[in-house]
């Protein structure tokens, strides 16, 4: 059963639509991240979801139950959702526990089993010890966790996030996505997740919807959006990688021959017809051997473990010029080097 469902949910603010007529469905237990540019309509949705902003048009409904539509609105303290925002809204003169408490006080919860319960997601975020810690005492990971620890002991069954990890360093980002992945497992939440960061959405979510200008583009598990895009802003969006001109020739089901630069090549396909093609291309699907598709090499940055090598295509009659291509090579290889590359996997974007 789905959990959430919002139904051509549109939030105009004057006259610019901030989500414009999305359709989407949150499985129950199912961990969903909203992924996208600055400005795209992750936080409207989320605020739509949690009920601190009315529809212009459409509808929320959590199982059978109408949230929100134009005229109505269930208010957010009645919704039973537990919100964790990017600042973590601490009360300072409160300690750890008192903090986490908070939520079972006003609902008048008893002192015996207040203690226990504050105990227990103390644990999860791994905060024990720190009961009697006041907030200023704590690092920004720390407050991070208390703000988690807060939201969850209220033993919501739908959490949202916005940006929850976006006031941290690398170090501790990492750290807290094994603590989010954790909590998913224990509480079978359902789980909203704003981020703008990918590799967080990749690493979390069982289901990334990438939105762009209030709509969203496509609603799919990580591996799926990023090895089929469902078209170029997503591809662009997600993922390193290069987008070229190529041809096709022949197409079978769930795949097709293209020509690239005067290279032919299976590829992946959603199904078209023969003619030209943007075809996606992901470093790692790309390696440099004796024969192949042939390239010159432009230049080479080194990344870490690797250099990231850009190339040029050659430049054929009729076929866009100036076609790029990225890899990543161990070694790195001099500019103007000619090279040759075996492909092993590709992907037609659909509709470009
Ligand atoms: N209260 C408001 N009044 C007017 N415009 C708003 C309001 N809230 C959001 N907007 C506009 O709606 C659009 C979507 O905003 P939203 O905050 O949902 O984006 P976002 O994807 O969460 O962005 P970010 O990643 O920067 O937080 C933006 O153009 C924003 O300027």
């Amino acid at each position: 059963m789905s959990e959430i469902r919002v139904e051509r949910l549109t939030k105009r603010f004057n006259e610019t639509a901030a989500l414009d007529a999305v359709s989407l469905e949150f499985a129950a237990g199912s961990f969903t991240a909203l992924l996208g540019p600055s400005g795209c309509g992750k936080t409207t949705m989320l605020r739509l979801i949690a009920g601190f902003e009315a529809p212009s048009e459409g509808r929320v409904l959590f199982g059978d139950e109408l949230m929100a539509d134009p005229q109505q609105q269930v208010p957010p303290e009645a919704r039973g959702v537990g919100v964790v925002f990017q600042s973590y809204a601490l009360w300072p003169h409160m300690d750890v526990a008192e903090n986490v408490a908070y939520p079972l006080r006003a609902r008048h919860v008893k002192r015996g089993e207040i203690a226990g319960r504050v105990g227990a997601v103390l644990d999860i975020v791994g905060l024990n010890g720190f009961e009697s810690r006041r907030i200023e005492e704590l690092s920004g990971g720390q407050r991070q966790r208390v703000a988690l620890a807060r939201c969850l002991v209220a033993d919501a069954k739908i959490i949202l996030f916005d940006e929850p990890l976006a006031n941290l360093d690398m170090h501790l980002r990492s750290s807290m996505v094994d603590a989010f992945r954790d909590i998913h497992r224990r509480t079978g939440a359902t789980i909203v997740y704003v981020t703008h960061d990918q590799a967080e959405a990749l690493a979390l979510a069982d289901r990334v919807a990438i939105m762009s200008e209030g709509k969203v583009l496509q609603a799919a598990a990580p591996q799926e959006v990023y090895r089929a895009p469902a078209n170029a802003t997503v591809a662009g969006f997600v993922g390193r990688g290069s987008i070229v001109a190529g041809l096709a020739i022949d197409h079978a089901e769930g795949s097709a021959t293209v020509d690239i630069a005067g290279h032919r090549l299976m590829v992946r396909s959603a199904g078209t017809s023969a003619g030209p093609v943007k075809i996606l291309l992901r470093p790692e699907a790309l390696r440099i051997s004796p024969e192949g598709m042939p390239a010159t090499v432009l230049d080479s940055i080194y990344r870490g473990p690797v250099h990231e090598v850009r190339l040029a295509l050659p430049m054929l009659p009729g076929q866009d010029p100036g076609q790029e291509l990225l890899i990543d090579s161990t070694e790195a290889i001099a500019v103007g080097q000619r090279v040759h590359l075996t492909v092993s996997d590709a992907w037609i974007i659909p509709g470009a």
